[in-house]
């Protein structure tokens, strides 16, 4: 019996979403961070989509404990990677350190594991050359939140062998996602459109061309968009996205500066959602107060 399972690095906003993605297309998945408060909350966040799956009627009460039975906790990196035969990495959106992963990921997985980032929008040539297997190395960057958003965006980097493409194309069709497969430039081609726009509705926001709320409201209702940019940029997470301006404002030059609103919220550990203050305040639900 060969490499059945599917091992996530990082159960953040995206690392558990991931996993549940995967456990309900009905793969094997061990999950690990190197936090064990980063697990357990992964873990909660897992359990809190599926009840809303189990409550909108997408899973059933018994489907949704399956799910669960196929997410395996883990508390090293070893154990994680050991019979898996694709490795999916989501740490922070930092080169140096998922170089750092995945040069241990390169030493601890089995040789002929695929490795994968869920980068944003970082060089996944420059990720690739941190391993001795680059063929086996490209970008698999899924969107938030994981478990409900369809595309899996495949990136692939200088030396990504075509084999590796189409392993990853057949296991992202087999849980429900479609693919698209993009060259590796700064940003590929979902985050550089999503920065483009998000960045200039926030220097709208400084402009005070209109309130926060309005600026939301005419991109959803006017240009038929799920959510809003601000609300948006506060469910990615502002980190996240400080990071995102970072790699292409070098790559592209000055249209994608961090606006100063961006980077004053992430000086102060607002983050959006996930620390209850970004554009907005939020206590559990969305308040509609900006902060
Ligand atoms: C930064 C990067 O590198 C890349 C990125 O991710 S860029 C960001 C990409 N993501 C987006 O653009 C998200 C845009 N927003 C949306 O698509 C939607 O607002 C949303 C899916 C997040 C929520 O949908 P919504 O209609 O606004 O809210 P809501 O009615 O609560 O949810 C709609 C459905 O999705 C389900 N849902 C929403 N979030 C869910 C979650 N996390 N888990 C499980 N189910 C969820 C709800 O249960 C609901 O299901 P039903 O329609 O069957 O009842
Ligand atoms: N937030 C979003 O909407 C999206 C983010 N991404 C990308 O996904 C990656 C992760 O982003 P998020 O999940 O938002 O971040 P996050 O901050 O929510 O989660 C990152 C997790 O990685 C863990 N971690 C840090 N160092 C680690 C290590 N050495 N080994 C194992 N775990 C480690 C942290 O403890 C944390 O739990 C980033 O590259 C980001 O650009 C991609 C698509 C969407």
């Amino acid at each position: 019996m060969g490499l059945t399972k599917i091992a996530v690095i990082g159960a953040g906003l995206m690392g558990s979403g991931i996993a549940q993605s995967l456990a309900m297309g009905g793969k094997e998945v061990l999950l690990y961070d190197s936090s064990g408060k980063a697990l357990e909350k992964g873990g909660a966040a897992i359990r809190k989509s599926l009840d809303r799956f189990v409550k909108s009627g997408s899973l059933t009460e018994a489907e949704s404990g399956e799910v669960l039975q196929r997410i395996r906790p883990v508390h090293d990196v070893w154990s994680t990677v050991k019979d898996a035969w694709l490795v999916i990495e989501a740490v922070p959106e930092s080169l140096s350190l998922k170089k750092l992963v995945f040069e241990e990921l390169d030493r601890l997985a089995p040789v002929e594991a695929i490795l994968a980032t869920n980068t944003s929008e970082l060089s996944v040539t420059a990720i690739a050359a941190a391993t001795e297997r680059p063929e086996k190395v490209l970008g698999m960057h899924w969107f938030n939140p994981a478990p409900v958003m369809k595309l899996i965006e495949l990136v692939k980097g200088e030396d990504t062998a075509q084999e590796t493409i189409e392993r990853v194309q057949d296991v992202s069709r087999e849980i429900g996602k479609e693919t698209v497969v993009v060259k590796d430039r700064q940003g590929f081609v979902t985050t550089r459109a999503i920065a483009a726009h998000m960045l200039e509705c926030m220097r709208m926001y400084e402009e005070q061309v209109a309130e926060p709320e309005d600026i939301d409201k005419a991109i959803r209702l006017g240009l038929n968009y799920p959510m809003g940019p601000l609300e948006l940029a506060d469910l990615v997470g502002l980190d996240t996205m400080l990071f995102v301006c970072e790699g292409m404002a070098a790559a592209y030059g000055d249209r994608f500066l961090a606006p100063q609103s961006l980077r004053k919220l992430v000086e102060a550990g607002h983050y959006g959602r996930k620390t209850g203050k970004g554009f907005y305040t939020y206590a559990g639900q969305r308040e509609t107060s900006p902060s």
